[in-house]
Order: structure tokens, then C-alpha cells, then sequence
């Protein structure tokens, strides 16, 4: 079984897919650290934004074993992500690479922006997990404020819009609700309740 879930920016797609990888025993993979890696490397290494073909270079050098999720995690490396997502050459990179985790003999949950709409649209079950983007920047907010990150609700707000706005608008597989996704709204749900209701769609379609 391939579940694949969507959505923007820290709506709690994670969360679902960790707990539904957990629940049926499925390997699970988090692919905006693939682009948060490429942005982080871009950083390190002052590669200039618009060189499209240094950073598809990043993108074909990654190695996911090696990835450090807590490292990655920053606003400012969310940002480089976002940036470098918006780039053909990058994409086409990481696309083997995501196709073959969803394609293995055991299943998988994958979590992304386009997961049900390029990188497996023969998922099985597709979810798109969404919330207003005052709850999701109120959710970001304490997470980075937790993590000792000096931000204000007010800049975690504004970074979920623009980076709302670059992630569905960008021409190559945008941020957009697969045809036969079911949509996941959880601005009034808390962890628990999201889960439950994703458990609900996956049994809905599945029986399991
Ligand atoms: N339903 C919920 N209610 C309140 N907080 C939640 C809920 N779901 C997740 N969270 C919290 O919100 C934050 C973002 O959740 P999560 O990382 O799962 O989102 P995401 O969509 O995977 O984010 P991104 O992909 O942008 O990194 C986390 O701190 C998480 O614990
Ligand atoms: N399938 C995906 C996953 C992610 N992105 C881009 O990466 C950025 C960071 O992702 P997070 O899920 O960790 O917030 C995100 O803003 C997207 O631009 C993507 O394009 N496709």
C-alpha cells in the first residue's frame, strides 16, 4: 500500500504519515528534507540561488542515508527548500530517487507537496492535509520558538504565505489537491483527532 500525503506547509503532514508509517508498519519518507538538505548545502556553500545547474548538482549528490532531519529544520533552511523546489533540474533529481521508495515490494507513506500528483499518482490512498494559515503559522511558530529560534508569530505568518504562494505557483509540480485526494482540513483538530480522521480516510478506501 502506497499512502501518499500533501499539503502545505505545517499542516501536519508529518505527524500523519510518521503515525500512519507507525501504524501498518510501512516505511516512511519525508521528502521536503530532500529540499530542505539541497537549500541547507546551497547555504553552506553560498551557491547563488539562480544557478539552476550548481544546484541540481547538490540535488544529484545527496545521499539520504546521511540525512540529519534535526538539522534541517530552521526557518531559514525551510526558505533555501522552497527556493530550490522551484527549479526544473533540482526536481528532476530527486525524482528517481522518491520513486523508488514508493515503489518498494512493502509499501510506503511518503509526505510532500506533490507525492499524489508526480511522484506516485497510483497511491492507493492520497491525502491532503491543510489548515488556515493562522493555525499552521501558530503551529510553526512554537515549534521554532521551542527550538530556541529568536521569531515572531507575525514572521512565521508571513513566511507560511510566501511560501504558500511559491509552492502552488510555481509552474513545475506545484502544490495543488490531487483529483482523488480526500482533503484533511485540521485547523480545529488537534495531533490526536488528525490522526484519527486520516486512519478513517485510509480505512475508507482500503478496508485496513
Ligand atoms: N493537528 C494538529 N494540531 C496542532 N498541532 C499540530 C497538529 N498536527 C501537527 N502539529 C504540530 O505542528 C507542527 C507542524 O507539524 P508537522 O511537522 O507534522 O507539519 P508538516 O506539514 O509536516 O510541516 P512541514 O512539511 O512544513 O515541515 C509540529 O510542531 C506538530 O507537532
Ligand atoms: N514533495 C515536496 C516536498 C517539499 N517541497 C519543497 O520543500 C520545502 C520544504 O518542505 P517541508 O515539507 O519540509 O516544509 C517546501 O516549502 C516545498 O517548496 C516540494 O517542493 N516538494
Amino acid at each position: 500500500m502506497i499512502i501518499a500525503i500533501d499539503g502545505p506547509a505545517a499542516s501536519g503532514k508529518g505527524t500523519i504519515a510518521r503515525s500512519l508509517a507507525a501504524h501498518f508498519g510501512l516505511p516512511h519518507l519525508d521528502t521536503g528534507l530532500l529540499y530542505r538538505a539541497v537549500g541547507a548545502k546551497a547555504l553552506a556553500d553560498h551557491v547563488d540561488f539562480e544557478d539552476e545547474a550548481a544546484l541540481a548538482q547538490l540535488a544529484g549528490a545527496l545521499n539520504l542515508a546521511a540525512l540529519d532531519p534535526e538539522a534541517l529544520k530552521s526557518g531559514a533552511v525551510g526558505e533555501a527548500a522552497s527556493r530550490v523546489a522551484v527549479l526544473p533540474q533540482v526536481r528532476a533529481k530527486l525524482l528517481t530517487l522518491q520513486q523508488d521508495f514508493a515503489c518498494q515490494p512493502s509499501g510506503a507513506v511518503l509526505d510532500g507537496r506533490d507525492i499524489g500528483t508526480v511522484i506516485a499518482p497510483e497511491a492507493e490512498v492520497k491525502i491532503f492535509v491543510t489548515a488556515t494559515p493562522e493555525a499552521r503559522a501558530e503551529r510553526r511558530y512554537r515549534e521554532l520558538a521551542g527550538r530556541g529560534e529568536p521569531v515572531t508569530y507575525e514572521q512565521v505568518l508571513a513566511d507560511i504565505l510566501r511560501r504558500d504562494e511559491r509552492d502552488s505557483g510555481r509552474a513545475s509540480a506545484p502544490l495543488i489537491r490531487a483529483a482523488d485526494a480526500v482533503v484533511l482540513d485540521n485547523t480545529a483538530l488537534g495531533r490526536d483527532a488528525s490522526i484519527a480522521r486520516a486512519l478513517e480516510i485510509v480505512a475508507a478506501r482500503t478496508g485496513r
